[in-house]
């Protein structure tokens, strides 16, 4: 098992002339295989908070821990899936997903091969030898998805994985997203402005307060919205219910501010 356990965090941005208080005393319990949305308005700190997560940045108090390590710096369990999919252009995208293993130095023949399953698991084995120029918004983001699960993470940080896709192309994505981590049992944490993402997506929903982030709310996601495709969840009974409850409660957060 190895929840990630935030104690206390708090963090700051050190300018010239001030210090930017960004988040404030969170603490928040994510287990293992669940799948967790954060949603603010713009400059509240969910980026920060993802990167303290991702062990980029440091806390200027508190604690984060997965399992029973403490996390202190980026650390090969957990995986990256951007707006950007930060491809090199001028390599090929097999030599893409080589790369990234390098980077991470998980580079061998069996997480070579594990790449390459993956690439043509998610429809894409035909497109290995081919620029990144030569494919799709959509399946760019794929190749993103594959290089962060060839690395066999236990732990998937998505910061607005799909914002920059057209919707149904993202509508599509977050189903194989979810999909695939759902089957592999991995722990996600999504960063998105979509209230209708993070409800179709998610097991719970955390939603911050304006700067420095809180945590204002938390809402669970009932269990048969939760378990079933994006897609479908967003035809539920309950979707729109659920829309407006988180709706209401980030215009009552707005008005306050
Ligand atoms: N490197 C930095 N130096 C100084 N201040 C920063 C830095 N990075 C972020 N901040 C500030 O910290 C706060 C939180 O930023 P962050 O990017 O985490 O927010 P966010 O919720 O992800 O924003 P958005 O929704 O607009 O992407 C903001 O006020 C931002 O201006």
């Amino acid at each position: 098992m190895s929840t990630l356990t935030l104690s206390n965090v708090s963090m700051g941005y050190v300018t010239k002339r001030e210090t930017t208080l960004a988040l404030d005393s969170i603490s928040l319990s994510i287990e293992d295989g669940e799948f967790v949305s954060i949603l603010g308005p713009s400059g509240c700190g969910k980026t920060t908070l993802l990167s303290l997560i991702g062990g980029l940045l440091s806390p200027i108090s508190g604690q984060i821990t997965l399992g029973d390590q403490e996390i202190k710096k980026s650390n090969a369990a957990i995986g990256y899936m951007l707006q950007q999919d930060y491809l090199f252009p001028w390599r090929t995208i097999e030599d893409n997903l080589m790369l990234g293993l390098k980077i991470r130095r998980t580079y061998s023949e069996s997480t070579r091969r594990d790449a390459l399953n993956w690439l043509q698991q998610l429809g894409l084995g035909d497109k290995k030898d081919l620029y990144p120029n030569q494919l799709s918004g959509g399946m760019r983001q794929r190749v993103a998805l594959v290089r962060m699960l060839a690395t066999n993470p236990s732990l998937m940080l998505l910061d607005e994985p799909f914002s920059a896709l057209d919707y149904q192309t993202k509508l599509k994505l977050e189903d194989l997203v979810f999909h695939t981590l759902k089957s592999e049992r991995k722990t996600a944490i999504l960063v998105t402005h979509d209230i209708g993402e993070a409800i179709a997506m998610s097991d719970r929903v955390v939603l911050l307060s304006p700067r420095p982030g809180r945590i204002h709310r938390v809402f669970e996601i009932p269990k048969d919205m939760a378990n079933i495709l994006p897609f479908d969840a967003r035809q539920h009974q309950h979707f729109n219910e659920q829309f407006q409850i988180i709706w209401k409660e980030m215009e009552r957060l707005a008005a306050a501010t």
